[in-house]
């Protein structure tokens, strides 16, 4: 030891490392894509490139292209459109504007040591090129969070896919970590009940009952294995139990011919409303942020189906979106992931 290295106070300095280069860890936040505008052509675009996923409709592809072609994507836009349009906002789609908004919530909670990113399985921002831009910000450790409390291969599972299929062009990969299933978490169940009982507790009525709506699924998926139709039931379980009071239980947006998960939410309201029930609140969930099948098929639709039933009072109730319980539990969730890389 020279003398140079001991300091006046007789002190050992102590050595000199090279500079520790910290990885650099991004979440991904992956939601299911909308619209660039309410606006037929953008909507046939977006159903496009949807409707062609084989996760999403899984009939063969030499059946399917050219009914989709031929047939609903010469139909189905227009009449899209017209409902985008209805609940379209100045900063765009509901969909893409409380993403956003969930995306600068969670990057401020996590700070600086992690970079917090946005991106959708159809349409802008791609997955492909968030991942891309992630990658070359330096990040060498990725949480992959599709936003879907509840597992299926149609949503969580072709979002992961997609991102697994940007990797495999990527000579030096990062490390990848997916975000579970959260539909039976107790920090979700918490968010959910508190964000359900905040929002009544608003209304100039006691419902009666309180409907749950998920997005259906075809029948079909739930006996070849998919988890979806059990986790939604699990939530709404839980949910009930948290909350000491009934929830009905419905499945929305059903699509095509064959049978789908039932009951289905326009049926189940429309008996209410038949059955004498006067006063109800609906709440989506299955949804993480606020979309058309909330806003416009519950919230506008919805409404309808039960006063032409009868019914006289109804409250759609908004999902978590970026509201405190909302991003309270969106934070745990994925610190928990995070353990060990910040
Ligand atoms: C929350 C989970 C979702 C599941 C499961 C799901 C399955 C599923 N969806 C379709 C067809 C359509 N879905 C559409 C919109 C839509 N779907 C989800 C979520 C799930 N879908 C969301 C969040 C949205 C809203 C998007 C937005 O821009 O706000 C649409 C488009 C709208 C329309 O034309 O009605 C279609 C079509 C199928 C076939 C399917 C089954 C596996
Ligand atoms: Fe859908
Ligand atoms: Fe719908």
């Amino acid at each position: 030891m020279s003398d140079t290295e001991i300091s006046r106070s007789g002190m050992v300095p102590p050595p000199e490392h090279p500079p520790i280069l910290k990885p650099k860890v991004g979440v991904l936040l992956i939601n299911l894509g909308t619209p660039a505008a309410p606006t037929t052509r953008a909507v046939r675009e977006y159903l496009g490139e949807f409707l062609s996923d084989k996760r999403v409709v899984e009939i063969p592809a030499i059946v399917w292209q050219p009914l989709l072609r031929g047939v609903i994507l010469n139909t189905r836009p227009q009449k899209s459109a017209a409902a985008y349009a209805e609940v379209w906002t100045d900063n765009g789609s509901p969909l893409m504007v409380y993403s956003r908004r969930q995306t600068e919530a969670l990057q401020q909670r996590l700070g600086e040591g992690v970079l917090v990113d946005l991106a959708m399985r159809y349409g802008q921002p791609s997955i492909e090129s968030r991942l891309t831009a992630m990658k070359q910000a330096g990040c060498d450790r990725i949480l992959l969070a599709p936003l879907y409390p509840q597992y299926s291969g149609a949503t969580t599972g072709t979002a992961n896919d997609k991102a697994f299929e940007v990797l495999q062009a990527m000579r030096w990969q990062p490390a990848i970590r997916t975000l579970p299933a959260y539909h039976d978490d107790p920090a979700h169940i918490d968010a959910l009940k508190r964000n359900i009982e905040h929002a009544i507790a608003s209304l100039d009525f006691e419902p009666e009952e309180i409907v749950t709506s998920f997005h259906g699924m075809p029948l079909r998926t739930l006996h070849l294995g998919d988890p979806y139709h059990c986790q939604c039931r699990k939530t709404a379980r839980l949910l009930s139990e948290a909350m000491g009071r009934n929830l009905i239980v419905s499945f929305q947006s059903r699509f095509g011919r064959a049978k789908w998960l039932e009951p289905a939410t326009d049926a189940t309201l429309e008996a209410l409303g038949k059955k004498g029930v006067k006063r109800i609140a609906i709440v989506a969930p299955g949804f993480s942020v606020d979309c058309l099948e909330t806003l416009e098929e519950l919230a506008i639709q919805g409404r309808e189906q039960f006063e032409e039933a009868g019914g006289e009072k109804f409250a759609y109730l908004p999902c978590l979106n970026a509201s405190a319980e909302g991003m309270d539990m969106l934070e745990k969730i994925v610190r928990r992931e995070l353990a060990g890389w910040v």
